[in-house]
């Protein structure tokens, strides 16, 4: 796919939303690291091309630098935070750090419009998180907007264009605007991408990639493995053989449920493995939610890999893993920082027997629904919340073990039971109960109780990468506590998480 958008990764957080954004435009775009040859950038005969914001400085010693030859290419350029940092710094201006830096909330006050502040009112907010600022423009640039610093700059005769601000969150007012202004009025980019020609070049890469060889894919009742199943299973067939992992982990009679479903949906080999024991027994002990999540990663491969022994010519391991979890693990194609390690992610042993395939790697969650209804996947699945790998393994906080297991269940199974019962559990994102190891004092028939603390947790998002707490009915959060107080033994107090992610995560480890 070709004359699209590329963005070079420079390890910002927020990557994959400016590659969002972009496709929301029908648009193609593509992410490739930053250091990726420029014959290879040209070899795509892209429209235009965004450099990122990411961690680093432009005044480090290793910091991450472009080809210069880039910007001569007469092909527009948009860099963002640290990518206008980047520009100046290799064009011949100045980049010093900041005072106190900008984080958050601030007023674009446009001095000098251009093709890309084009119809943006002034004064309208702008999201900002950098340390460093340009103090000195490069030759043949012009300020064009500024903010507490010099918010956006640039060189309209060759086509660069900066901002120090997100364009791509959608704190950022008129960013929207911007990044059209950028994909169609300055690249003249053409709207040729649908979420179809995302499964049809899907399927055939998969196709390329897996030749006459296996894949093993491990299918969790989820979203994403299901969608990644079915869109494998359209390329290659029976060459996909699919392992349900019973982790011990699984909420209450899961196991039971999804094989039920997959049978009355699904035509594909799909084998259900009984591991809770090993699971169970890796973990007692570990208290620390970062060994806990390598512990249930590793445990899951080495699962994959005794099982693929059964299966001759097993060469691919195939997750549903999308971009959250990617990007809080580790550095997906660039340098970002390491939030959580999700299991599928940075929960991989180092030495794996296995090549990837991660199909929806570059997808956020509503998007991957998209792609499920095309597929024709049920809405129920479709529409299911997301339940991490790790499962109950990190709604335990602590040690864990079978009997917090299985009144975290009991008591997990009431909330999602009345969510349904009450029609909510569509108008919340993804919803949960938390058993916490504090015991705290309580009365229960004239008796005094000594018990564990259960914490509900409901969030609303769009993308899990960003998250507000649901503002669920008094009532009805009422009837879900006193439900688990009376009804699971073992739990004398519930408390409702009001949390926003940021600075907390949906889950709690
Ligand atoms: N119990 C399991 N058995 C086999 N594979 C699993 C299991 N749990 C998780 N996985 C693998 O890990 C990947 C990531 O899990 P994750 O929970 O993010 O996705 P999902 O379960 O497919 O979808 P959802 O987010 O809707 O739960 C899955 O796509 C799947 O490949
Ligand atoms: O498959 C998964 N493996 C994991 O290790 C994992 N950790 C978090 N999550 C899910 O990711 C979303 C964002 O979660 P956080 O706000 O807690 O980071 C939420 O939907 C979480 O449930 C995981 N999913
Ligand atoms: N978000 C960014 O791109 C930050 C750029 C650079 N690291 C700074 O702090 O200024
Ligand atoms: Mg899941």
């Amino acid at each position: 796919m070709q004359n699209g958008i590329i963005i070079l990764d420079f390890g910002s957080q927020y990557n994959q939303l400016i590659g969002r954004r972009i496709r929301e435009m029908e648009v193609y775009s593509e992410i490739v690291p930053f250091n990726t040859p420029l014959s290879e950038i040209l070899e795509k005969k892209p429209k235009g091309i965004i450099l990122s914001g990411g961690p680093s400085s432009v005044n480090a010693e290793n910091a991450h630098l472009v080809e210069k030859e880039l910007y001569e290419q007469g092909i527009p350029v948009l860099g963002i935070c640290y990518g206008m940092q980047l520009t100046a710094h290799l064009l011949g201006g100045k980049v010093a750090k900041g005072e106190k830096g900008e984080y958050g909330k601030a007023h674009l006050e446009i001095v000098k419009e251009n093709e890309l502040l084009k119809g943006v009112y002034q004064n309208s907010i702008v999201w900002m998180s950098h340390f460093d600022e340009v103090a000195e423009l490069p030759e043949g640039f012009e300020l064009n907007a500024k903010s507490g610093v010099i918010a956006s700059i640039s060189n309209p005769d060759k086509k660069i264009y900066c901002v120090q601000f997100h364009p791509e969150v959608s704190h950022t007012e008129e960013g929207g605007k911007m990044l059209e202004n950028f994909v169609f009025g300055i690249c003249k980019a053409d709207k040729n991408w649908k979420l179809t020609n995302y499964i049809e070049k899907t399927v055939a890469e998969i196709k390329e990639k897996v030749g006459t060889q296996k894949v093993i894919l491990g299918l969790s009742g989820g979203v994403d493995s299901s969608v990644a199943a079915v869109l494998i299973h359209k390329a290659i067939g029976d060459q996909l053989n699919c392992i349900f992992v019973d982790t011990g982990l699984l909420r209450k009679d899961e196991g039971k449920k999804v094989m039920e479903n997959y049978g009355k949906h699904f035509d594909m080999n799909i084998k259900m493995v009984d591991a809770s024991e090993r699971f169970l027994s890796k973990l007692a002990g570990i208290g620390d939610p970062e060994e806990k999540r390598k512990i249930i990663g590793n445990e899951f491969v080495y699962v994959f890999d005794e099982e693929s022994k059964q299966i001759e010519g097993a060469k691919f391991l195939a997750q549903g893993t999308i971009y959250p979890d990617v990007i809080e693990s580790q550095s997906v194609k660039g340098p970002s920082a390491v939030i959580k390690s999700h299991h599928n992610v940075g929960g991989l042993p180092e030495e794996m027997e296995f090549e990837l395939l991660e199909p929806l790697r570059e997808l956020f969650k509503d998007e991957v629904r998209k792609v499920g209804e095309e597929l024709g996947i049920p809405h129920e699945l479709v529409y299911r919340h997301p339940f991490p790998g790790p499962g109950l393994g990190i709604r335990v906080l602590g040690e864990v073990d079978a009997e917090k297991v299985r009144i975290l269940q009991e008591a997990d199974d009431i909330f999602i039971e009345e969510l349904y019962k009450n029609d909510l559990y569509e108008k919340v994102s993804q919803a949960f109960v938390v058993l916490l190891p504090v015991k705290s004092v309580g009365v229960m028939g004239d008796e005094r109780t000594y018990e564990y603390t259960a914490v509900v947790r409901s969030a609303n998002t769009i993308d899990f990468m960003t998250a507000t707490w649901s503002r669920l009915p008094y009532e009805f959060l009422d009837t879900v506590s006193s439900r688990i107080i009376n009804e699971v033994r073992g739990i004398n107090r519930v408390a409702y998480d009001i949390s926003s992610k940021p600075p907390a995560t949906i889950e709690w480890e």
